[in-house]
């Protein structure tokens, strides 16, 4: 694999001091490691990633004893963040400050004193030289890692996914420890109030996570919910067997005590740094993109239609409802990209209600139109008018999307369903599909620039582990002969070259050459020279590799 990066030594500077690799001084005194707690003698130096692990957060053996090594190992690595407590989110304003938990880590017992900082995310996204006149077989440095706003997003949400609740704050000890298999709650509910408009009772939102894989999940508690039929609890089944990309997966529902009520409570994916309708376009603060005449733009609102559409589609199709077609529970968890929320709810609520599946079906068309009325109009009171919604809306908008309106809002029959719709909207569905293969291209694309940094970073840690190992098997030479000494000398010859005034070459496309040379294991020779400048080897990057491999081996199977 050879990768014909040549970029200007200026550049190459640019990429070599960019955070990627070494994030300026300033947030690494900020930053904080966390020591995994085998290890006895924590690094003096602070590093730009922090690897942790939320169990041993929070001291807590019992937990720590539920989880396997390997997961163990799983959550750190997704743990990757620079570990910060970054209090933007309006989550986190209605809560106050929250940080993650590391007062119970004996590692920082003593040093608690520093508030945590938050996340500096400029110092991740470094400017692209302005380079015009590149061959075509030279690259920037940029153009080997992903691009500077995805990376950004996906931090933003491991970050989000990670949050725990600061435990000095009032809220960390109102809140139960555990529930069920469910630790680390924190609360996502934006406001404090608690409305009973969607339910009929106070609702509570939290991440937590859940001690069996680790992973985040969302609570939804019911409050005073008292279960009177169990047979309710059946009800859930069903949803849990629908996967699909536009319906927040429901994964289980049980009853507790542990609030100090009789509550029911509901386990959903977690879909980090979401927001709803509700907020983006009828909360005046959300900024959604508003068309002329003050609604959302019609290119936007077909998407919606034919994600809702497609989620009704299979939700119908599995002989359920959703019943819970409304802007305050549909998650928006991407740019355009939105998710019904909240299923299988008002099926443990209403169970007894007497109604059909065929009568709710109805109702979902009915406010599936609705919905689709107020965000044309931009406004939640738009229904209670619908002469001068449907007015305004063929106004600003195409015939097609008043006659799917007005098809949704049509009285209920048996005739009528999400298959019409279906057909309605065939050619706007063509575009969807045409936006999501593009889409899918454009992170396929990232992906691919990330592809070959994974295969250099796992030769690096192979090189890391072989070189100037103090001593090996009681061998105190073991690092400065034969083969080890061949890679000593490999490794000056890539990272430590110096110009002929000793000043170092920090030179990036020079250490991608020749970490990707090695790793293809090519003819090509080169020559290494000692310290000393007293011997001097040629060996070909093949002969380094096998170098490479067979002293690895030998690492790891020797006692
Ligand atoms: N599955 C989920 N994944 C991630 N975040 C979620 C999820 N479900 C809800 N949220 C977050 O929780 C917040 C609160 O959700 P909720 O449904 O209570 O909305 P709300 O606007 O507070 O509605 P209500 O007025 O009914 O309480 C949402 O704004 C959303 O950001």
């Amino acid at each position: 694999m050879q990768f014909a990066a040549k970029v200007a030594e200026s550049q190459a500077a640019s990429g070599m001091n960019s955070a990627y690799y070494d994030p300026s001084a300033g947030a690494q005194q900020q930053s904080r490691h966390h020591q995994p707690q085998h290890l006895h003698h924590p690094p003096q130096h602070s590093q730009p990633y922090e690897i942790q692990n939320p169990y041993a957060y929070y001291g807590d053996p019992s937990l720590q004893q539920s989880i396997s090594p390997e997961m163990g190992l799983d959550t750190a690595v997704r743990r990757m963040s620079l570990g910060a407590g970054h209090v933007t989110d309006p989550q986190q304003a209605a809560y106050g400050s929250r940080q993650h938990n590391v007062a119970l880590d004996p590692y920082y017992a003593q040093q608690q004193l520093a508030p945590r900082q938050p996340l500096q995310y400029h110092l991740y996204t470094t400017p692209l030289p302005h380079i015009s006149n590149l061959h075509p077989h030279q690259k920037t440095i940029h153009s080997f890692f992903l691009s500077d706003h995805v990376r950004e997003e996906l931090q933003r949400k491991s970050e989000a996914a990670q949050q725990v609740l600061d435990p000095s704050s009032p809220e960390f000890h109102r809140l139960p420890a555990e529930i069920h298999t469910y630790h680390s709650f924190y609360p996502l509910d934006v406001h404090r109030d608690r409305s009973l408009k969607v339910f009929g009772y106070p609702t509570w939102v939290y991440k937590a996570f859940w001690s069996v894989d680790g992973k985040p999940y969302v609570l939804r508690r019911i409050e005073g919910f008292r279960l009177t039929n169990e047979a309710a609890m059946s009800s859930i089944e069903g949803w849990r067997r629908i996967r699909h990309s536009n319906i927040v997966s429901v994964r289980e529902a049980f009853t507790t005590k542990a609030f100090g009520d009789n509550s029911l409570v509901f386990v959903y994916d977690y879909h980090p740094l979401s927001t709803t309708l509700a907020t983006k376009y009828f909360s005046g603060s959300g900024g959604g993109p508003t068309a002329p005449g003050g609604g959302v733009p019609e290119k936007n609102l077909w998407s919606f239609i034919t994600q809702l559409a497609s989620a009704l589609k299979t939700i119908h199709s599995a002989g359920l409802a959703a019943c819970i077609i409304e802007p305050s529970k549909i998650l928006i968890t991407g740019k355009n990209r939105i998710r019904l929320n909240c299923c299988g709810i008002f099926d443990m609520l209403s169970f007894d209600s007497g109604k059909s599946i065929s009568q709710y079906q109805q109702e979902d068309l009915l406010h599936f139109g609705q919905l689709i009325v107020a965000l044309a109009c931009g406004s939640l009171h738009a229904i209670h008018n619908l002469p001068k919604s449907i007015d305004h809306i063929v106004r600003h908008n195409s015939i097609d999307l008043k006659n799917v309106i007005l098809y949704l809002l049509s009285k209920p029959s048996s005739y009528k369903s999400v298959d019409d719709v279906v057909t309605m909207i065939g050619p706007r569905i063509l575009h969807e599909i045409n936006s999501a293969h593009h889409n899918n291209d454009q992170l396929e694309g990232a992906l691919t620039r990330e592809l070959e940094n994974g295969r250099l970073v796992r030769l690096l840690c192979k090189l890391g582990s072989i070189n100037e190992r103090p001593e090996y098997a009681g061998d105190r030479t073991w690092s400065e002969t034969g083969d080890r000494y061949l890679l000593k000398l490999f490794r000056d010859y890539v990272f430590h070259q110096v110009d002929e005034d000793g000043r170092p070459i920090v030179d990036m496309a020079h250490v991608l050459q020749c970490l990707n040379k090695l790793d293809a294991g090519v003819d090509e020779k080169v020559m290494l020279t000692s310290r000393d400048e007293n011997s001097c080897l040629i060996v070909s990057y093949k002969e380094l590799r096998s170098c490479v491999e067979s002293t690895f081996q030998e690492l790891l199977t020797k006692p």
